[in-house]
């Protein structure tokens, strides 16, 4: 049926449906980590998305994790995303951007002075990233200072103030995936014995002051959270993540934030690696539910039908997909991606993938 392709109201904006291009890291920015000077054609090309949500974008040097992800903490920044929204405005797509700060997953390479990624505790995550043309460890954070989180806080308001002023529509804050909010979040990481760890108010306490203050800066209507209950991404763990979110949903929905995305399952991978209760959440967090992961139209359908979802977030698809809302509607076939361009490089794998008009010219 064709109720995915409804129109929804998303807080003050409609979404012409409830499609949702998820973030894709690209590694395509340019020089000062400004967006690509192919980032307005890549995204323009996927704004019959209802909701399109930009790749993770860093709040400041210190957030950086990858080589050559953008920023939206310069003035250089903001006016190479403002390039980007008019580019979807044109084409009357609505788009946030992802907040990100990397926390651990980073390398001294990409930190500023060469030191070390900062974190809740002093745990090396066993994952690697990609720095100077190729993978490598990332490496061993130090933890951060009481005295030092006000400023994360801080950068995280002043970014979504950038945002705004780029002409997004809105913000989604990243606290999934094992990156900062995330480590703080789960116990694998966040051994701290100050008010930031050891229960359960304590480690969603940054993720909740950075989403007060960004709902302070710009209104709850435009401020959205993505998190990762059981995700195992960047090798990190929870020993007991079902108390732990069903607390964070309750107090993200007193906050008001406009909606949460929720990465059900492995990001990337199995819905099913291990027990979770989404159901619990929905219960708790009473406006917009984005379900991402591995969904196809007839689980997004089924899921929609169920009330268990409003917005369902794709990702890869949208990759190799421009024109996916498109396809989904008609049955077309699904072009397959190629995962030699997902990351770095240019237009190849970026914005040459046709739409299904092109394709028949
Ligand atoms: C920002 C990412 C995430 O949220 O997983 C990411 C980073 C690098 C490669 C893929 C994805």
């Amino acid at each position: 049926n064709q109720a995915l392709f409804q129109p929804y109201d998303l807080g003050p904006i409609t979404l012409a449906n409830h499609i949702v291009m998820a973030p894709l890291t690209r590694n395509r920015a340019g020089a000062g980590l400004v967006p690509g000077e192919l980032a307005a054609t890549y995204y323009a090309q996927r704004a019959t998305a209802g909701l399109l949500i930009t790749e993770a974008t860093q709040i400041s040097p210190q957030a950086q994790g990858y080589q050559d992800t953008p920023g939206i903490y310069t003035q250089d920044q903001i006016d190479g995303w403002r390039k980007v929204t008019n580019a979807v405005h044109a084409k009357g797509g609505r788009i946030f951007i992802q907040l990100w700060h990397v926390g651990r997953i980073s390398h001294v390479d990409l930190q500023p002075g060469g030191t070390a990624p900062v974190a809740p505790s002093a745990i090396r995550a066993e994952t690697k990233t990609f720095v100077n043309n190729g993978f490598a460890d990332v490496s061993a954070p130090r933890a951060l200072e009481l005295q030092e989180i006000n400023g994360i806080i801080e950068d995280f308001r002043k970014a979504s103030a950038n945002a705004i002023a780029a002409g997004f529509d809105g913000v989604e804050i990243h606290g999934a995936n094992g990156y900062l909010l995330e480590q703080f979040l789960k116990d694998g990481a966040n051994q701290r014995t100050d008010e930031y760890g050891g229960s359960v108010e304590n480690r969603a306490r940054l993720l909740l002051e950075v989403t007060a203050a960004v709902i302070d800066e710009i209104g709850a209507e435009r401020t959205g959270v993505r998190i990762s209950p059981v995700s195992p991404a960047n090798a990190i763990s929870c020993s007991d993540p079902q108390p732990q979110y069903d607390y964070l949903a309750e107090q993200l929905d007193t906050l008001g934030i406009v909606y949460l995305h929720v990465v059900e399952g492995a990001t990337g991978g199995p819905r099913d690696v291990a027990p979770f209760d989404y159901d619990s959440l929905r219960r708790r967090f009473k406006n917009t539910y984005i379900g991402n992961n591995g969904y196809d139209l007839p689980l997004a359908t089924a899921q929609l039908a169920q009330g268990k979802a409003d917005l369902f977030a794709f990702g890869r698809q949208f990759i190799s997909n421009p024109d996916l809302v498109e396809r989904l509607k008609t049955g077309a076939p699904l072009a397959p991606l190629n995962p030699e361009t997902l990351y770095g490089g240019g237009a190849a794998g970026y914005t040459d993938y046709p739409s299904l008009t092109e394709t028949s010219q």
